[in-house]
């Protein structure tokens, strides 16, 4: 599908984000393990998160949909999953891959995830290392490093683990593991990643605690249902919080947004640019903190993006680009290596976007360099399969006088199938 772009400028309304990715998958995988029916309020409906109802449906698990956005899970206790038949089929799901393989690690029967061409070029050994120690018998591509993996889960134990990368997949598949291990599984992360996975357990009544760059779990008997609301995805609406920053005379309000703080380093980020967010109604639910976030465009300034902040941040690179390519001065991205296996090599996608735009860009192993303000023409560009180059390259599109297109763009339904409609309502004619 290609997407016509017709360049428009100010950003004004309402808008409320699709529920949040992250949460979402995690909210299918901890209820199908958990004793109970969960209740599972405004889920993601978008292809990854249904790559993990599917999944979890293969392995036995009844999961229904009510309405537009709940979901329950009814689930089985942690020794409930059956062997599915067949593959479990993770599609473009880097989340539903890893975290699934840290579950299936602990279970008694053989399963083989696969997943798409992007999926299968992304790195495993990363997950299937840690596991292995653990006891899994686990086989991929390459020795283990690519999927589709074979994974015989069995008697684990538990082990001290200090993650290579900064990567919340790889803790969460290993916290999940944990839960099935004998004694204490330590977890140490030298840069704090997304921790909606031991919030989510801690709420569902497992053993789990985090302390100065340590997470550590101990098993449980059993973990309990609960209810779980979900925020907005704070990964999602950074798209509109740029349209925002860069749109003249543009001010947005973004509804029941998730501000978890390992989260919210693209907020720091534009503040830090010049542009002003307002956070409103901030309050804590299932957990994690919600609110509305105003955000005001007043004309931008380049910045230095790089080390600790980069895991709060790392899905929002994109957007982030784009902002800088509209800024005055300089923006220097560094540390972001990881951007690089990610649905598409996004350092790469980013480049040869922003430059089709007139951009002037420069591109490193580990990040970019964008030299911004210049004026810029509207283009053909390209998504690359991924879904937020699809969506932040719109976002330019979107400022740019004139007609600019976007090639694949059915990819935003990886996680915001209604993305362009709703894009469309916020943006007024020049
Ligand atoms: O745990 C998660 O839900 C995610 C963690 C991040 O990946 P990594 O763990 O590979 O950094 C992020 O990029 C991805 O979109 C979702
Ligand atoms: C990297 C992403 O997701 P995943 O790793 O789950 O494919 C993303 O949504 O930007």
């Amino acid at each position: 599908m290609e997407v016509v772009i017709e360049g428009k400028r100010r950003i004004k309304g309402e808008v409320v984000p699709p529920p949040d990715k992250s949460i979402s998958h995690r909210s299918v995988m901890i209820g199908a393990i958990a004793e109970g029916t969960t209740e599972v309020e405004r889920f993601l409906f978008a292809d990854d998160c249904l790559r993990t109802v599917d999944c979890f449906r293969k392995m036995g698990i009844e999961i229904e949909f009510k309405g537009h956005d709940s979901v329950t899970v009814k689930g089985k206790g942690l020794r409930g999953l059956r062997k599915p038949e067949g593959e479990l089929y993770a599609g473009n799901s880097g989340t539903t891959m890893r975290l699934l393989a840290g579950i299936l690690a602990g279970q008694d029967f053989e399963a083989v995830v696969s997943g798409d061409e992007s999926l299968s070029k992304r790195p495993m050994g990363r997950v299937v290392e840690p596991l292995r120690l653990m006891g899994a018998r686990i086989e991929g591509r390459d020795g283990g490093r690519f999927a589709p993996l074979t994974i015989r889960g069995g008697r684990l134990k538990g082990i001290h683990y200090e993650l290579p990368v900064a990567s919340a997949q790889v803790k969460s598949a290993l916290l999940l593991a944990g839960l099935y291990a004998e004694g204490e599984t330590v977890v140490v992360e030298r840069q704090k990643t997304r921790d909606h996975t031991e919030i989510m357990l801690k709420e569902f009544g497992g053993k789990i605690s985090s302390n100065d760059g340590l997470v550590r779990v101990t098993p449980v008997e059993k973990l309990f249902a609960r209810k779980v609301v979900v925020p907005g995805d704070i990964s999602s609406a950074a798209f509109f919080m740029v349209a925002a920053a860069i749109g003249e005379n543009s001010e947005l309000l973004i509804k029941d947004v998730g501000l978890n703080p390992t989260r919210t380093g693209i907020i720091d980020v534009l503040r830090e640019m010049g542009c002003t967010v307002e956070i409103q109604n901030e309050k804590t639910i299932s957990g994690e903190k919600v609110g509305d976030v105003l955000v005001r465009g007043n004309g931008l300034c380049g910045v230095v993006i790089d080390g600790k902040i980069m895991p709060r941040l790392i899905d929002e690179i994109p957007a982030i680009a784009v902002a800088a390519a509209f800024a005055q001065g300089e923006t220097v991205i560094k540390d972001a290596g990881e951007l690089r296996v990610k649905e598409s090599d996004r350092i790469k996608s980013i480049v040869w976007n922003l430059k089709k735009l007139g951009t002037e860009v420069e591109e490193f192993e580990d990040g970019l360099l964008i030299r911004g303000g210049r004026k810029l023409r509207p283009s053909d560009m390209e998504s690359f399969g991924d879904h937020r180059i699809a969506m932040a390259m719109a976002v330019a599109a979107m400022s740019i006088p004139g007609q600019s297109r976007i090639k694949n763009a059915e990819c935003v339904d990886i996680s915001f199938p209604s993305f362009f409609e709703t894009l469309n309502r916020i943006s007024e004619p020049f």
